[in-house]
C-alpha cells in the first residue's frame, strides 16, 4: 500500500484498539481495590493457572536462582549491567545554579517496577529498569512480575541488582496492586516498565493515582530499507518483534515495490521454521504493513507511527534519521540491529508504543527523579520586578496577593 492508504487504515484501526480491553481492565483495578491480596490470588488463578498462598518471593529463593546460573550468563548480565549504568549515570540531570535560582532534582522514594513474564521470561527488563532506578538513587523499589518457576533468571537478575522486594503478580491486577496497595504489595509513587495490552491500559488507567513511566505495550518495529540492506537480516529483525506478541506490530518502508516484494516471499519461506511461529503468525496477519511510497511521504508517515523502534538500514541513513520527530528509539544500519538495543547496548529498552513516542520518551534514569525550583530573590531584584506582580495581581482581584506583595515593597530588610 502507499502512504496515503495506510494512514488511512492506520487511524481506523488506532481508534478502535484503544477500547479493546477497556472493560475487562476496569473491573480488574476495581476488585483489587476492594479486595486486595484476595482478588490478586483470585487473578492469578484464573489468567495464570497459579495457586499462591503467599505472594512474596523470600530473598533466599531469588538467591537461589542467582547461585545456579552459569557464569557465563553472570559474566553476560554484569557485562549489560555495567554498560547500562554507565550510560545512565552520563545522562543524568545534575542541579542546576542560576544566582538567584537553583533548579534541584531529587530520587523518587517508592518505585514500582512491572516485569513481564507471560509467554517469556524478561531478565533484560529488569536490567533496563531498575538499574536506571538504582543510578537515580530511588530508595525502596517494588518489582512485580507472573514469574513463577524455581531458579529462575529473572529472580536471579534481582538478585545481581539487590532487589529484594519481588511479588509474584503480573497483568492488570498487578499494576493495581502498586497504584492501590494490598496487605502485601505497597502502594508506590511512580509504576514503570513494559507489558502486553493489559498491563499498559491499566498504568494508563492509574496515572494519577500514581505516576507512571508512559505507555509501554506490545512492541514495534519500523525498518526503513533500500536496495543496500541485508535482506536475511531484515526478515530477522522482523520476527524480532513479532515474536513478542500476537500485537506486536512490524512496519517495513521502502521506496522500492520489487525490495518489498522480495523481503515478502522471504518472510513466508521463513516464517515456518521460527520457534515461535504461532505468536509470530499472528502478529503479522493483522499487525504487519508494507508500504511503499517516495521519501518525503515515508518519512511522513513515519513521523505519524511514532514506531517504538525504527531502524534504517539505507544507505541515506543520515538524511532520514534527520528528518525523524518521533520514534521511540533509533537504530541505524546494519551493525545496530534493533535486538542489540533489547539485551546490550546501553539505552532502556523500556520505550513508548502504540504512537505515543509523539509526546513521551524512552525510561531513562531521569525518569526517577522529580525536580523543583529554588527561588531566592534579592531584595533589588524584589523592587525591580514588584510593579508588574502587583499590577496582575490587582486585574486578577486577588487582593491578599497584591497586600502579600505590597507589604514588602520598599521596606528595606534590615
Ligand atoms: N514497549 C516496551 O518497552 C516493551 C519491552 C519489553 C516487552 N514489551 C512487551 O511486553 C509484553 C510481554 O507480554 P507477556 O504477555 O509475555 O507478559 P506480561 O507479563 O506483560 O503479561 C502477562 C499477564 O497478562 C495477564 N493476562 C493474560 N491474559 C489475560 C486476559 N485474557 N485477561 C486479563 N489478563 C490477562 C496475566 O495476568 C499475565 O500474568 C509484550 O507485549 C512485549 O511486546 C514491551
Ligand atoms: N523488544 C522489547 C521492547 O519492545 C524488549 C526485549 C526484551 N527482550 C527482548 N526484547
Ligand atoms: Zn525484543
Amino acid at each position: 500500500m502507499n502512504a496515503q492508504e495506510f494512514l488511512t487504515l492506520f487511524q481506523k484501526k488506532e481508534v478502535s484498539q484503544s477500547f479493546d480491553y477497556y472493560d475487562d481492565v476496569v473491573a480488574i483495578l476495581k476488585e483489587v481495590r476492594e479486595n486486595k491480596d484476595e482478588a490478586l490470588k483470585t487473578y492469578s488463578q484464573q489468567f495464570d493457572q497459579q495457586t499462591l498462598t503467599s505472594l512474596k518471593v523470600p530473598v533466599e529463593k531469588l538467591k537461589a536462582s542467582y547461585d545456579t546460573l552459569e557464569p557465563q550468563v553472570k559474566a553476560s548480565l554484569e557485562t549489560i549491567k555495567a554498560r547500562i549504568e554507565a550510560y545512565e549515570t552520563a545522562i543524568k540531570y545534575q542541579d542546576k545554579s542560576l544566582g538567584e535560582f537553583r533548579y534541584v532534582y531529587r530520587p523518587l522514594e517508592k518505585v514500582g517496577v512491572y516485569v513481564p513474564g507471560g509467554t517469556a521470561l524478561y531478565p533484560s527488563s529488569v536490567l533496563m529498569t531498575v538499574v536506571p532506578a538504582l543510578v537515580a538513587g530511588v530508595s525502596e523499589i517494588h518489582v512485580v512480575t507472573p514469574t513463577f518457576s524455581d531458579n529462575n533468571i529473572t529472580f536471579a537478575t534481582l538478585y545481581l541488582c539487590g532487589v529484594e522486594n519481588v511479588y509474584t503478580v503480573g497483568g492488570a491486577q498487578a499494576i493495581a496492586a502498586l497504584a492501590y496497595g494490598t496487605e502485601t504489595v505497597p502502594k508506590v509513587d511512580k509504576i514503570v516498565g513494559p507489558g502486553n495490552a493489559y498491563v499498559a491500559l491499566a498504568k494508563r488507567l492509574v496515572f494519577g493515582q500514581v505516576g507512571i513511566d508512559m505507555i509501554a505495550g506490545p512492541s514495534e518495529i519500523l525498518l526503513y530499507i533500500d536496495e543496500t540492506a541485508d535482506l536475511d537480516a531484515v526478515v530477522t529483525d522482523v520476527f524480532a518483534q513479532a515474536e513478542h506478541d500476537a500485537n506486536a506490530r512490524t512496519f517495513v518502508l521502502t521506496e522500492s515495490e520489487h525490495l518489498l516484494q522480495q523481503l515478502e516471499e522471504k518472510i513466508q519461506d521463513q516464517l515456518a521454521k521460527q520457534v515461535r511461529a504461532d505468536i509470530i503468525s499472528l502478529s503479522l496477519k493483522n499487525n504487519h504493513y508494507g508500504i511503499v511510497d517516495k521519501r518525503d511521504n515515508l518519512i511522513a508517515v513515519l513521523n505519524q507511527i511514532a514506531p517504538e523502534h525504527v531502524s534504517i538500514q539505507h544507505q541515506d541513513s543520515a538524511a532520514i534519521i534527520a528528518a525523524i520527530n518521533y520514534a521511540g528509539a533509533v537504530f541505524e544500519g546494519h551493525y545496530s540491529p534493533e535486538a542489540i538495543g533489547d539485551y546490550a547496548a546501553g539505552p532502556s529498552h523500556v520505550l513508548p508504543t502504540n504512537r505515543t513516542a509523539r509526546f513521551s520518551h524512552g525510561l531513562n534514569v531521569n525518569d526517577f527523579l522529580t525536580s523543583h525550583a529554588v527561588i531566592s530573590l534579592t531584595e533589588t531584584t524584589y523592587q525591580t520586578i514588584v510593579g508588574a506582580a502587583e499590577t496582575i495581581a490587582a486585574k486578577e482581584g486577588l487582593d491578599a496577593h497584591y497586600q502579600s506583595l505590597a507589604i514588602r515593597k520598599g521596606k528595606p530588610n534590615d
